[in-house]
This record gives structure tokens, sequence and C-alpha cells, in this order.
């Protein structure tokens, strides 16, 4: 059956499934003649993500078969769309010139581009770094690598799933591979919302991949990059290698490194922090991440290091004190900030600009953009030796000017070279003789043949003499048949026309060769002088990779000094102690979205192991609790990261996991959090506490009834506090005024309120951390607050009052029993005392006395009264 169908197919088609069968999963693009096509369930898929026509083509007597494709210089249009939308597509080219060949023309795909492997400048954002995952499941543990191809960044871990998690949701990866069988271990433990794809399990074996790193790394074994012991690590590893050779992507030496995250290093904060605390993204559309007040950096690759600093705060003092001591110098000294801050500008992304130089991809444009890098090395290095800081003097030693390539392409490379390499005018004067002439040939052309006509009109005698140029012929010397005879022996005859001879003489030959291939050759000396300056830029890939970290690391210190600066933030003082002590603290997002004429209301929090571990805040909805709770842990992270902070002073005992649980509810909208999750969570962290955890609870239990609730996060808290090893300090916000209780049992639980002050009925909002619990839930108040209607409002006070004078006797169903029945619309004017007024006011009014004025007046009055 196959069989007859296949001899029935055209040879084109027979060509594009031999190709495509090669890449399952991948959409093929097929080039025919100017165009890429797609055929089939391909084409439906492209005439949909492209937005291009879908038509059916013939495909022999097989059948027809869709088709949808697109001009091939459209392809930097249309290709970013394709990967955006998930796809991986393998990118099928001619490999033979059409014109030489008879018949099918040879094809293969040059390029498989994943979600997770590109190197288009059009799929990668800038300031972002494009990542590849692969993740390999062990019995206990999991080992998971990053790779962006694009800067050469490669990273890997070993840990629980839970960590792997975490680390994914920090990195966010384009996309993510592991092998074919163990799908169902990656659905249960890891969120759908990635691409992946999956591979082999040959190929996520330990000797597989162990080799695989070795050959690239060209060593013997993987001790020197401190993974030799991380075995999953390694062979998530080793998959990413083997995956980039069967997407094609063969010359990856700019992947001359890996390092090793280690969990030891850096601030354990699981996903939910990263996510909760809106690090890198908003929860919400139109939300600010912290990141967007803290990104001021000015290189592209700065901007992609700071993100990755601020998912892995350091734990430790020592380099924590370097960043800040940087970050003081810069704020110190406006000129230094100013002057390596013009330095920093032009300078490109030179990181991916290098990972392009070793894949061979980078355009001459591009290769002039890294001269001018290089040429920015100098001052900037100069700048750092200056300060005398230590840590900067430090970077400037780590700074390689790469003198002789600068050299090379400043004394090769034009000043204004075309994209393309075949476009002329690559490679300046001077450098290549016989460029050179060929340039002079090329270019002085018509002089040569008029000094030529010249010469011989004089020589023969011949008026009329003229040279010419046709397709056929080439060059020649035109005699009308009146001067035939003047025609020197020389001259060879090439043709005869009605009234004239054309001939052609040794010295036109000479020129017509000369200047026939002149444009050729230039194209191909120039080609060549371009890729030996590649050449040359491929040795310096480890330089240049270590320059930008050190441009990077600078760039993100100084974005920092600049942030601080503008908001008035000041250098934390990081201590071994376990305690934190926060004078007016501030929260660094909310402060930046306030109306103009409002302030942020700084407070202090203070907490220690051994007096105030666990501070439970109560206070009405909208008072602050959770921006209070989520200030805290972000100070303590900028910290960390060595950023100044929003606040008047810090003392930052050094914290070592945070951790974050918002109840329920919060996340209910989102469909992705029901209390049982959320106790889930819960769970995880009392079982990872440690001495210097920070802990924020907002709302814990609210998912649940308020009696279930409350001896939930009652229980909580008692275990927080009685826990035998570690005393984590804890911020417990909570409507539940109940677990101010706590406070009188517990030494080192606390209660504090977020104030509010009540006017008239109505609620200011004093945003003030204060001791002590608060009587009231004031959820009513919010409720009014929110446009409820008055009754329904004043039914409910009612209700509360019963139920908190009687509480403690009896359960809540026995006390709604007891609660009086109600009648709406006979209330209306009773309960309310604005409404009890009003109808007093009425009573008082006799109607025919009263002047017309007067009744306005009166309308007045009863209308002040209900407003
Ligand atoms: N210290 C402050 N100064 C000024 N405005 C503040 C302050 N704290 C909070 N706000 C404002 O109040 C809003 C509500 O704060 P927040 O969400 O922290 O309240 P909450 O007590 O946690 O409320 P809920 O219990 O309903 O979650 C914030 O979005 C912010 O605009």
């Amino acid at each position: 059956m196959a069989k007859s169908k296949e001899a029935k197919e055209t040879p084109l088609m027979k060509q594009y499934n031999q190709i495509k069968a090669k890449y399952p999963g991948a959409l093929l693009l097929f080039r025919v003649g100017d165009f890429y096509e797609t055929f089939g369930e391909d084409a439906v898929k492209a005439s949909k993500v492209l937005n291009v026509v879908l038509t059916k083509r013939a495909n022999g007597s097989a059948s027809h078969i869709e088709l949808a494709g697109f001009p091939h210089h459209a392809m930097d249009n249309y290709l970013p769309k394709l990967v955006r939308a998930g796809h991986r597509v393998a990118i099928c080219d001619q490999l033979e010139d059409p014109k030489s060949v008879k018949g099918i023309v040879k094809r293969g795909v040059t390029e498989l581009v994943t979600p997770g492997v590109s190197f288009d400048d059009n799929v990668l954002e800038q300031g972002k770094n494009n990542y590849l995952a692969s993740i390999a499941f062990g019995k206990e543990e999991a080992g998971v690598a990053f790779l962006d191809i694009s800067t050469g960044e490669f990273m890997t871990a070993t840990g629980k799933p839970g960590y792997i998690d975490k680390l994914i949701q920090s990195f966010q990866p384009s996309e993510i591979i592991f092998s074919k069988g163990d799908r169902a271990q990656y659905e249960a433990q890891f969120a759908d919302q990635y691409n992946t794809h999956t591979l082999e399990d040959w190929i996520y074996a330990f000797d597989f991949a162990y080799e695989k790193l070795t050959n690239q790394f060209k060593t013997n074994s993987l001790k020197g990059f401190g993974i030799e012991n991380l075995a999953e690590g390694i062979i998530a590893s080793g998959a990413i290698l083997h995956y980039l050779e069967a997407t094609e992507h063969k010359d990856i030496d700019h992947i001359a490194t890996i390092s090793r995250i280690e969990e030891e290093q850096y601030v354990w904060m699981d996903k939910f922090t990263v996510r909760n605390l809106e690090l890198i993204f908003p929860q919400q559309e139109g939300g600010v991440p912290l990141i967007d007040i803290l990104d001021k950096t000015q290189t592209p690759m700065g901007s992609r290091m700071l993100k990755r600093w601020m998912v892995l705060p350091l734990k430790d003092k020592i380099a924590i004190q370097e960043r800040l001591e940087v970050v003081e110098a810069f704020v110190k000294n406006n000129e230094l900030r100013e002057t390596l801050s013009q330095s920093l500008n032009p300078m490109g992304d030179i990181e991916r600009l290098i990972s392009k130089v070793a894949v061979g991809r980078v355009n001459p444009r591009e290769l002039l953009q890294l001269k001018k890098a290089l040429a920015l090395m100098k001052p900037i290095k100069e700048e750092l030796q200056k300060s005398g800081i230590k840590p900067l003097v430090k970077f400037a030693d780590q700074l390689n000017l790469c003198e002789f390539l600068f050299e090379q392409i400043e004394i090769q490379l034009s000043d204004d070279p075309p994209l393309l390499t075949n476009q002329g005018n690559l490679i300046k004067e001077g450098v290549n003789e016989e460029l050179d002439e060929l340039r002079k040939i090329a270019f002085s052309g018509k002089d040569f043949l008029l000094q030529l006509q010249n010469k011989e009109k004089e020589r023969t005698g011949i008026s009329s003499l003229k040279v010419a140029y046709n397709k056929v012929f080439g060059y020649y010397l035109e005699v009308s048949n009146a001067h035939k005879d003047k025609v020197p022996e020389e001259w060879i005859r090439k043709q005869t026309l009605v009234n004239a001879e054309r001939y052609i003489t040794e010295e036109l030959k000479i020129y017509e060769e000369k200047i026939l291939g002149a444009e050729d050759k230039m194209l191909v000396i120039e080609q060549r002088i371009f890729q030996e300056l590649v050449r040359l830029a491929n040795d310096y890939v480890n330089p240049i990779q270590q320059n930008a970290r050190v441009i990077s690391t600078v760039d993100c210190l100084l974005s920092f000094a600049l942030v601080a600066d503008n908001n008035k933030y000041v250098k934390p003082n990081i201590t071994s102690e376990k305690a934190l002590e926060i004078k007016q603290g501030r929260h660094a997002v909310i402060e930046k979205q306030l109306p103009h004429d409002e302030e942020y209301i700084p407070n202090d929090v203070t907490m220690d192991n051994d007096e105030q571990q666990i501070i439970i805040i109560t206070g009405p909805n909208m008072a602050g609790k959770s921006a209070l709770l989520r200030q805290t842990a972000l100070i303590v992270l900028m910290a960390q990261i060595g950023c100044y902070v929003p606040a008047k002073s810090a003392e930052i005992g050094i914290v070592d996991k945070i951790f974050t649980r918002v109840g329920a509810s919060d996340n209910l909208s989102k469909g992705e959090s029901t209390f049982m999750v959320e106790m889930t969570e819960t769970a995880s962290i009392l079982n990872n506490l440690s001495d210097r955890s920070l802990i924020l609870m907002d709302e814990i239990g609210r998912g649940t009834s308020t009696y279930d609730g409350v001896s939930i996060a009652w229980s909580i808290v008692e275990f927080l506090h009685n826990h035998p090893k570690f005393k984590a300090k804890t911020l417990f916000a909570t409507h539940y005024h109940e677990l101010n209780q706590l406070a009188t049992d517990f030494p080192r639980i606390h209660n504090y309120n977020v104030s509010v002050k009540e006017i008239d009925g109505e609620i200011i909002f004093m945003r003030k951390l204060k001791r002590g619990g608060s009587e009231h839930s004031f959820g009513i108040h919010v409720a009014h607050l929110a446009g409820m209607p008055n009754p329904v409002v004043l039914r409910a006070n009612e209700i509360m009052h019963h139920l908190e004078k009687d509480k403690i006797k009896q359960g809540f169903k026995q006390n709604m029993q007891e609660v009086p029945k109600n009648n709406y619309q006979l209330s209306m004017f009773d309960a309310d005392p604005a409404m009890k007024e009003v109808r007093e006011l009425l009573d008082q009014i006799d109607i025919n006395t009263l002047s017309p004025v007067e009744a306005l007046l009166k309308l007045n009055e009863l209308k002040s009264k209900i407003r």
C-alpha cells in the first residue's frame, strides 16, 4: 500500500517526506526556489500562526496536500513567530545552486530552531536570558541543567524535585527537555506551562553524558567544575549537549565551562516566594515586579545578570559586603558613576556577540560593534583602577583589553561595513594589495576605457572610433566601414555589422578579464579576510566572556547605586546575628505606585530568635498587613543581593531561607490554589525550617471555615514557637484576632496591629504598625467602604455584636440560631442612627408654614444627614 503511494508522489514531495521523517515533532520549512513552504499538518499550523493563506498542492497522482509558505527574505519576520508559538522549526535549505543541477536540488536541514535553542535576535529578548532546561530524574533526587546558547552560560544542580522546580520557576526556561520514560514523573511534579520535548531514554545515561561533557570541555574529568558528584546534574547537562547536536548546532566552542548552582550558597526561596514577592514577574497583568524598580542597567547582559542575582540572593557575608562596598563607592562618587555609565551605555551585548563569533554567525556590523566595545574597555579599566576601591581594582585586573584583536579589526574592517559579507566595502584600503588593485580597476574602469579610446584614435587616425561593450562579445573597438582600411594589423576582428566592424586588442582583452573578474574576486578576498578576523576573534572567546561578566557586574552595581540615590535607600548593615532590625522600612514597589499626594508610611520591624520570634499582625482588610510582610522580605532580599534598601536603617542578620505562604482565597481567582494545596505547602515549610529562616504567612487558614481556620493558624504558630531545634522568625498576618491570645501564652510571640482610626463611623487607614492586638476584624467597615447597601452593613454589625457577646460559650451554629431574626424592611429607619435622625427631622416639619426657600434649606439639611 505504502509502496504504491510512494510511487505516485512527485519527486519533490518524496524528498520532502524523507527529510520530514528525520525531524519528528518539528515544523519543516522547506525551501523551494524563493519560498519557504510548509506542507500537510505543518501548513495548517503555520497558516494559523503566521496568518498566511492555506492552499492545496497536487502531489502527483497521490493526493492533494495542504500548502502554506512565505518568501525566503521574510524569514526574520516569520521564524520568531513560529518559535514563540512554541514550535520547533527545522529549516531545510537548498544545498546546491539550482542553476547548476538538473532535476531535484539537494536539500537538507541546516538548523533546527527550538524555543530554547536560538540565536535569532528576533526570537531573543535583549535583557532576558533564553534558557533551555534539561531534567534528569533519579531515585530520590533530580538533576537540572540550564543553557543559554546565545551567551554560553551553562549551569547545573542536583536536588530534591521541589528545589529543581524552584530553579525552573526562577529561570523560566523557554523549553524543557527530559527523557521519554520520565514523562509521567515530569507531569506529576512540574507545571505544564512550559514547552517540552522528550528525548530517547538512552541519552539520559551517566556514561554517555560524562563523555559528552568532557569532550566539550576538553578535560579528563569534571572535577574542576565542581560537578563531579552531581550524577543527575551531569546526565541532564550531557543531554543538553546531545540536543544541540541533534538540532544542528555544532559550533559551540563558546560553551567552555559549566558551573554548579550551589544550593548552600544562595538563600533558599521556594517557588511561591519568588512568585509571591513578585521579584521578576508580576502576579497579575499590569503589576510591577521588583526588577522593574531595581533594573537601571545600561547593557542587556547587565540586565540579565541582575535577574539571576535576584532569584539567587547570597548568604555569604563577605560576598554581600563586597557588593555593598562598591555600591557605596558609587553612591558617594557621582563622577565615577557618571564616567562609567557613559562607557557602559554604548557597550551593547558583547556576551551574545562573542557567542555569535564562536558559532560563526557574526555579521560585519556586529564585528564592528565588538571593536567599539573593546575600545571602551580601556577607559573603564582605567576608571576602575583609579577608584582605589578594592573590589573595583580587582575587576579592573580581570578586564582584558584584547588589544591585538582590537587593532586588527580596526585596521582591517571598514568603518561602515554592510550587514552581509557579500555586499562589498567590507575591508579597508591598504589591507590587501590585490584587493586595492582590483578596486582600482573596478572603479577606474571608465577612465581607462576613455584613455584607451583616445590613444587608439590618435594612433590610427580613426576619428569615429569608439570602445563599447556587449554581453556576447564583451569589450570591443568599433570602426565604421569607411575607416576599415586604417585598422592596424594586430587588431582581431570579432564581429561584422552592416556598416561597421568590431575588433578587440590584446590590451582590451587583458583589461576585460581583469574587470569582469574583479568584482567576484573582490568579494572572495573580502570574505576571506573577514573570516580570518572572525577566526582571530574566536581566540578571544574566553577573555571576552570574562569581560562581559565584569561589565555586567559593574553594570548591576551601578544600577543599585542609581536606584539608591533616586529612591533614598540606605546601606544595610549585614551581620552574623540572627536578628532583623528595620527602622522605617518601606515597600520598594508600592511606594513608587502611590498617587503623588500620598506618602508611603514607613514602619519598624524588629525580630530575633530570643525575644521577638513571631509577630502576629492583625488589622482590617486593606490596612497594609500584606504590604508590611512583603516589604520586610524584600528588604532582606535586597540587602542580600548587595543592594541598598528602602528604610532609615537596617540591621540584617543573614537569612538563609525565605518562605512565603498566602492564604488560599488570595489565589483563588487563579484557580490554582485550594485549601488542600495551601496546607501541603505550609507543611513543606514546617518540615524545612532553619534558625535563620524568615517566614511570611499571610492569612493562612482563611480558605476554610472560621473555626477550622483559627485552629489551624493557631497550631502552626504554636509549632513554630515550640520547635525544638529552630526558631524561625515569622510574620503572621491574620484577620483572626482570636490569635492574639497566643501572645499571652508564649513568650516569643508578640502582637502588633496595623492601626486604623474610626472617625464618624468611617475608617482612616493609618498604616502604622503598633504594639498590641486588635479587637475587630473590621471586615464590616470595609464592606461599607465598598458600597455595600447600608441595611446589609448594619445587620452585619448587629450579628457580629451578638456573636461576640457570647462567643466562648457556644459553637458558631448555636450562636447563629440565637441571632435575633431580621426584617430589613422594618429596620431601615430604626437601626441606622442617621436615618433615625432624618425621621425625627421629618416629623418636626410643618409643611403648611414652610416657605419654598425654607423647604429647600430643610431638604439640604436632610441630605447632609445621610451623606
Ligand atoms: N505603609 C503604607 N503606606 C501607604 N500605603 C500603604 C501602606 N501599606 C499598604 N498601603 C496601601 O494599602 C493597600 C492595601 O494594603 P495590603 O494589601 O497590604 O492590605 P492588607 O491588610 O493585607 O489587606 P487584606 O487583608 O485585604 O489582604 C496597598 O495596596 C497599598 O496601596
